[in-house]
């Protein structure tokens, strides 16, 4: 049986719980179960702090784990990344009131309050700045107010923390971080069950991304046609009854949907539809 570890909690833990639902896995009922098996999937989900994922991973008790990739940072673990997820977003970076400072180098000698202190120590060292960090739960953002650091260091996502508190970011960003499955590293990169869970993952990915894309066309229009909607491998055309035209049928990014159906309306194709993908494996 697959033991996975699953956030319990904060900005990982719903989004996560959806897309395993998504993927045809049994999700806990209640936010207070804290293990549940399912058995149809022969897949053991285990509901953890987001922070711990990654050391339950790295000691080899559970297989594989979903977090945050700045939390895997942070903690150190001898955990790996091998697939991102595409929620739960976010860029790591220092703050502070205007005019404090303009890049890391300005740093040294100031006092860093920040909850992800194995990212900030490490950055620090590697820039070779001298500066001390204080380790807070949460809410840095007020730790400048009360008088405990010049400096932080956090997850910013739409900058309204920051805004609120009459903070700035500087410097470039520390890391950019979304939500990632983990494995110990170096552990076994074949293992069936392991593939299934992640191809599982995958055609969710690929669903939410992808939708699926239906036309007539000429055929003397077909190829112009084709280069619009390439599809994953290679589109489906199929013959119509009208003599001189074909059906076609490719997946195309979500997001450039419109333009596609705008840009295959302007070469003449007609009955353009898109539908919605629900499952997928590649
Ligand atoms: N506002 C946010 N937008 C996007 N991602 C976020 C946001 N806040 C935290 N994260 C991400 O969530 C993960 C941290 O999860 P964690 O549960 O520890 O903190 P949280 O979501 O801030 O919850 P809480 O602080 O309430 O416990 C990190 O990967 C972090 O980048
Ligand atoms: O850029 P924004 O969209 O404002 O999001 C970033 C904020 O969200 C998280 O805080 P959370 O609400 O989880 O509180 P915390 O600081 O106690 O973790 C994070 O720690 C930032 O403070
Ligand atoms: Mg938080």
């Amino acid at each position: 049986m697959l033991r996975i570890a699953v956030p319990n909690k904060g900005s990982l833990s719903g989004p996560a719980a959806e897309m395993l639902h998504e993927a045809g896995y049994q999700q806990r009922r209640e936010s207070k179960e804290l293990r549940i098996v399912d058995p149809e999937n022969e897949v053991e989900f285990f509901y953890l702090r987001p922070r711990d994922i990654a050391i339950y991973v790295s000691s080899g008790r559970l297989d594989i784990g979903i977090t945050g990739r700045d939390l895997l940072i942070d903690s150190g673990a001898d955990a790996e990344e091998i697939l991102p997820l595409g929620f739960a977003r976010s860029t790591f970076r220092f703050a502070a009131k205007p005019g404090t400072a303009n890049g890391i180098e300005d740093l040294k000698g100031k006092t860093v309050a920040t909850s992800y202190e194995g990212i900030v120590a490490g950055h620090l060292a590697d820039s070779g700045v001298d500066a001390s960090v204080v380790h807070l739960d949460g809410a840095v953002e007020t730790a400048i107010e009360l008088g405990v650091a010049e400096v932080i260091a956090d997850v910013v996502e739409t900058g309204t923390s920051l805004r609120n508190a009459g903070l700035e970011v500087f410097g470039e960003p520390i890391m950019k971080s979304e939500a990632i499955v983990v494995r110990r590293t170096g552990a076994d990169a074949e293992d069936p069950k392991v593939q299934q869970f992640l191809r599982r993952l995958q055609g969710v990915l690929v669903a939410r991304t992808y939708v699926m894309m239906d036309y007539d066309c000429r055929v003397e229009q077909l190829e112009k046609a084709v280069a619009l909607t390439p599809g994953l491998e290679s589109p489906t055309v199929s013959p119509l009854h009208n003599e001189g035209w074909v059906a076609v049928r490719a997946m195309v990014p979500a997001k450039e949907a419109q333009r596609i159906m705008d840009d295959l309306y302007a070469i003449g194709a007609r009955a353009i539809l898109t539908t919605a993908i629900h499952a997928c494996r590649l």
